[in-house]
């Protein structure tokens, strides 16, 4: 039995009047509907308005990883080559930065010093060995008593923090810094180790090094210009691995944060600011001056750069030094030819793969203007990833939406450049641990991009055996799947392991110099972390 209007006093004020006509019926109906139309109009407004107050907090996105991981690269094959004027709406992260088409080709010209810093760096760190071994084949020849097949070991790497304008960023088992003396004595065949015919170097060799040795003022000055930023940092103090671990919330330092809504570098910064005085016509010449004389030696040194690179006794020396300096970051020694042109014109493939360490922390704002965050603003904030740089991470991760974690994976036999005692590898598996276990990111959610799949491929084609430095792989098969398979593992139990609170594992495999491959896989980051952005609004 249905309850009589005395009990529910609503139903009872809503009911239609008991001698209601069709005409009066009609009436009514078309009042009621006519108010419930209006009444889903306002709450539809106002579900659109919560929506957009939520979008209105800004999405805080932090990229995070060691020093030459890709956290800058990732960025740059986003806002690098979509700018405003070349925006696709249907690209799913179409980072809309705040640059103006004149800051973006002032931008791509700085870069050009960039470059040919990267290009004359490669060349000088094979004339460094050069030197080196054509001295000690010297030696060697000369009577027993003078003679030595021990190559005089390079300068030791300083014991804390500093930076080394020579420094360079050569890939793998060089060791420069601090090599065991075994391998580097079997390059010029030690007692102990299978004995090599000597190197046989020429007077050409003696030639292209007198030759090429402008390019050491070259390198100073371009170092000189980009300031602290063009050098690498060394440090070999453990405490900074992770030294956001547990501690306090650090004040952001001065000297570390160098914010920066609408630029890139502040090494570029230096560039631009004197073109941008334009008015000052004594200081644009200087930098317009300096950089043609640079662009000149270097073109001057065109072919004697392409015959050393080309030269078989070097190739030679450079392997049995193990040294790769194609794998190394910044490497265009193959596209001599066309960059050490007085009319060098700069891709964007080549700002891409153009190698400045970031100092201190960038900050990016974007608001977007299509897709599903339309209308929302997002920070990102990429960090410097040297041990040194680290300390000041910890006071970007409050109210954090998002980070994303880059673990180059092709560096296994890797060692740190900062400290050569560090296998790079275990450096991420480190840094990732101390990531997952920060309180104050537990609510955060955390991406990994196991990069640099390009770079792993090559190393594996080229037959590096991974259980040779990591024994715990074991008889597995060496190739990409398998070991992109088994890293993934590792840090996903570390993941598992050290969360304060469970969180899903996001794992994406990238290479991020691949611009097209990058923004597919941001476009997934992207509607995830805008998901979980919109979901921690509503729990506010
Ligand atoms: N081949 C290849 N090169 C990459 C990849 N990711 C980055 N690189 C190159 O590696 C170098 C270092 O990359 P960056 O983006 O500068 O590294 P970072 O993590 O910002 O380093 P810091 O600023 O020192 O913390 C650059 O020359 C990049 O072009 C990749 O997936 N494949
Ligand atoms: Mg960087």
């Amino acid at each position: 039995m249905g309850r009589s209007f005395e009990e529910d006093p609503l139903t009872a004020a809503l009911a239609p009047p008991p001698n209601e006509t069709p005409a009066q019926r009609e009436v009514r109906e078309r009042a009621e509907s006519e108010a419930k139309r209006v009444s889903d109009e306002i709450d539809a407004q106002l579900r659109r308005e919560r929506e957009s107050e939520k979008k209105r907090k800004p999405v805080k996105l932090l990229l995070l990883g060691q020093s030459e991981s890709g956290k800058t690269a990732t960025l740059k094959s986003e806002s690098e080559l979509f700018p405003p004027s070349r925006l696709v709406s249907t690209l799913p992260l179409d980072f809309q930065l705040l640059y103006c088409k004149r800051q973006w080709s002032e931008e791509r010209t700085s870069w050009r010093c960039v470059i040919l810093l990267n290009l004359v760096r490669n060349m000088n760190d094979i004339l460094d060995i050069l030197g080196r071994e054509m001295a000690a084949a010297n030696s060697s020849a000369l009577p027993a008593a003078s003679s030595s097949n021990v190559v005089k070991p390079p300068t030791a790497i300083p014991t804390s923090t500093s930076s080394s304008p020579s420094s360079s960023p050569l890939s793998s088992d060089s060791e420069f810094d601090d090599p065991p003396p075994r391998r580097q004595s079997a390059s010029v065949g030690s007692p102990g180790s299978p004995r090599l015919p000597p190197l046989k170097f020429k007077d050409k060799h003696r030639l292209l090094r007198l030759r090429l040795a402008p390019l050491r003022r070259v390198q100073a000055d371009l170092e000189q210009r980009l300031g602290a930023a063009a050098t690498e940092l060394y440090t070999t103090d453990a405490k900074s691995a992770a030294p956001f671990e547990g501690s306090p919330p650090l004040k952001r330092e001065k000297e570390f944060s160098v914010h920066s809504t609408n630029g890139w570098k502040t090494a570029l910064e230096r560039f631009r600011v004197a073109r941008r005085r334009s008015g000052e016509e004594g200081v644009l010449r200087k930098v317009r001056d300096m950089e043609d004389e640079v662009q000149g030696v270097i073109a001057g040194c065109r072919e004697d750069m392409r015959s050393v690179w080309e030269d078989r006794v070097v190739r030679e020396m450079l392997s049995r030094r193990k040294v790769r300096v194609e794998d190394s970051p910044g490497f265009f020694l193959n596209d001599v030819d066309r960059i050490a042109r007085t009319d060098y014109q700069i891709t964007d493939d080549d700002i891409i793969r153009a190698r400045l360490r970031t100092v201190g922390v960038q900050e990016y704002r974007v608001t977007f203007e299509h897709g599903h965050s339309a209308g929302s603003e997002w920070r990102m904030y990429d960090v410097g990833g040297t041990r040194s740089s680290r300390a000041v991470w910890y006071s970007y991760f409050d109210d954090c939406d998002a980070i994303i974690f880059l673990a180059p994976v092709s560096c296994f036999d890797e060692k740190l450049a900062e400290d050569k005692r560090v296998n790079r590898l275990e450096d991420s598996y480190m840094l990732w641990k101390s990531v997952c276990a920060c309180k104050l990111l537990a609510r955060t959610q955390l991406v990994l991009f196991l990069n640099k799949c390009d770079l792993l491929q090559a190393k594996l084609m080229r037959g590096a055996k991974i259980r040779d430095s990591v024994p715990s792989f074991g008889d597995r098969r060496n190739d990409v799947a398998t070991a992109t398979r088994y890293f993934q593992q590792h840090f996903k139990e570390i993941q598992r392991t050290c969360s304060p609170v469970q969180r899903p594992f996001y794992v994406h495999l990238t290479s991020v110099i691949d611009t097209k491959s990058t923004a597919v896989t941001l476009g997934a980051v992207e509607e995830s972390i805008l998901r979980d952005h919109l979901r921690r609004a509503d729990l506010m």
